[in-house]
């Protein structure tokens, strides 16, 4: 099976109120790991590739180990540039076969953000390709979003429903309380389930996207801190919310932390468990079965992916 826009992935999870994962890929471990659990588990899949992913691995080599893996496995995966912030990156990923892409132009003004939006709409759809776009702010790593200040920085529904309806975009990822990396909250976790159902309601049969959506589980960041990491005080979207979130129109659950949580923890492990080794193999063979473990947990418990094939 050939890659696949996320269209009818995303009709699918819609009506029947689950969530496609989007996974953050950075090197073939990681995308062996997702690949194989999603391979077990029957599910639909979306692998990203952030600006800083294309600057580690190098875009061709990304692009060839994605097209490896959609080979191997016969799943429907969707390829997605994450987080694009201009026109160019967006029509490069689309030139390179990309079927998915976003542009992030949510720190520009609402007008602003429109017209750079519909730009990238017009050329990715004469191409077959799909739109993700971001209206609202996450709110940064250990930033204490204050009530007063929610208006302001979480996506408005009204705004929401007047962005999609004037770019023709096909997803929007919203801002209601969610940020990325491994601290989330300072205090309770919260997210403004009000805000997103008003969205919701706004924009029937419309994919929502979630993200800093991990839920930055406590056995990986035990085993971190456990083998000589220092990450104190971490917090992620309780899964409980993430369940929720799906019952809202929110297709599409976008995951790196718990990537890079699993994988680190499991590196840690290795290499204290045998300090003569040196085969890399060694420790990134186990650091990919904990990636696989832990995406099956999110697919099977979190997203609700599972057989959706
Ligand atoms: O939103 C993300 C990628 O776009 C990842 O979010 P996390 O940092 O919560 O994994
Ligand atoms: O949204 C951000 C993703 O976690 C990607 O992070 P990155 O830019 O460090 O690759
Ligand atoms: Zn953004
Ligand atoms: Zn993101």
């Amino acid at each position: 099976m050939p890659l696949v826009t996320s269209k009818e992935l995303f009709t699918k999870a819609y009506a029947n109120k689950y969530a496609v994962g989007a996974f953050n890929v950075n090197n073939m471990e990681i995308i062996q790991g997702i690949v194989s659990a999603a391979k077990t588990e029957n599910a639909p899949l979306i692998l990203q590739v952030s600006a800083g992913a294309r600057k580690y691995a190098s875009p061709i080599y990304l692009r060839k180990l994605v097209e490896a893996a959609v080979e191997d496995s016969n799943l429907p995966i969707v390829l997605h540039l994450d987080h694009g912030e201009s026109f160019d990156i967006c029509k490069q990923c689309i030139d390179d076969g990309f079927t998915s892409v976003m542009i992030d132009a949510s720190h520009h003004s609402f007008e602003e953000n429109i017209s750079i939006t519909k730009k990238v709409v017009e050329y990715a759809h004469s191409k077959g390709v799909v739109v993700e776009a971001e209206l609202g702010r996450l709110a940064g790593v250990e930033d204490d979003v204050q009530v007063s200040e929610k208006d302001a920085i979480y996506t408005n529904p009204e705004q929401a429903a007047e962005f999609v309806q004037k770019t023709g975009v096909d997803s929007l990822a919203i801002a209601i309380g969610t940020s990325h990396g491994a601290y989330k909250f300072k205090g309770e976790p919260n997210l403004d389930f009000e805000r997103l159902q008003e969205i919701a309601k706004l924009l029937p049969n419309f994919p929502l996207v979630l993200h800093g959506a991990s839920t930055v589980l406590p056995e990986f960041l035990e085993l971190c801190n456990q083998y000589g990491g220092d990450i104190p005080g971490a917090q992620g979207v309780p899964e409980e919310m993430i369940r929720k979130a799906t019952q809202f129109g929110v297709c599409k659950v976008n995951i790196d932390t718990d990537l890079r949580l699993a994988m680190t923890a499991a590196v840690r492990k290795e290499l204290f468990a045998d300090p003569k080794n040196f085969d890399p193999r060694k420790y990134l063979a186990p650091a990919r079965t904990a990636i696989e473990e832990m995406v099956r947990h999110k697919i099977v418990n979190v997203l609700g992916s599972d057989n959706r094939i």
